[in-house]
């Protein structure tokens, strides 16, 4: 098996700003407190492809409702990799709770954004059986795997990533 990249906690400055503008209301003892829980993100079993990521707090998604958190979490991915976030199948069959962006694109060159490269996650619940989604703090609510990319032939692309969503047009 390669290994290609490490997951890392962005730093307290980084996330006290980040949660800030996701959950103003939250203080800053809050704030610090949910960081020094998070879990960096884990195999369950030496056969498994999906890194499972943990939720940094608890939360109830009501049917058709949304959540965006900051992770608290970066990675460093060798070049030629990228790292793609998808439902836990478990979620997905429970509650059909999705991912907006449908499939998480993490770029290596995000590691060095000026957010460090700061992971955010959107969800949504999108039950057609009027389930409420109920997770934990440190319970499992995504997973990621990393997988090769190729690039065109002809491919000279010299552009600089700072940022995310958007941020290269
Ligand atoms: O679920 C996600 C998806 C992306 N990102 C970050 C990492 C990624 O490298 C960056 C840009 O994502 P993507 O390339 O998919 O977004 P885009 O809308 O195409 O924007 P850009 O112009 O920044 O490439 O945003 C996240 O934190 N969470």
């Amino acid at each position: 098996m390669e290994k290609v990249a490490k997951f890392y906690k962005v730093s307290f400055h980084q996330f006290l700003k980040d949660w800030k503008a996701c959950f103003p209301n939250s203080t800053s003892v809050q704030i610090q407190n949910i960081y020094d829980e998070i879990k960096l993100p884990k195999r369950a079993t030496k056969g498994s492809a999906g890194y499972d990521f943990y939720t940094p707090i608890t939360f109830v998604l009501p049917p058709q409702h949304t959540i965006k958190l900051p992770t608290g979490i970066r990675v460093e991915i060798q070049e030629g990799w990228v790292l793609t976030l998808y439902p836990r199948s478990s979620l997905g069959f429970k509650y059909r709770l999705q991912l907006d962006n449908s499939v998480g694109i993490i770029d290596s060159d995000y590691f060095s954004s000026d957010n460090e490269g700061h992971l955010f996650v959107k969800l949504t619940n999108d039950t057609n059986e009027g389930k409420t989604v109920n997770l934990r703090a440190g319970d499992a609510m995504l997973q990621g795997i990393f997988l090769p990319f190729g690039i065109c032939e002809d491919d000279a692309c010299q552009g600089v990533r700072n940022g995310g969503f958007g941020s290269t047009n």
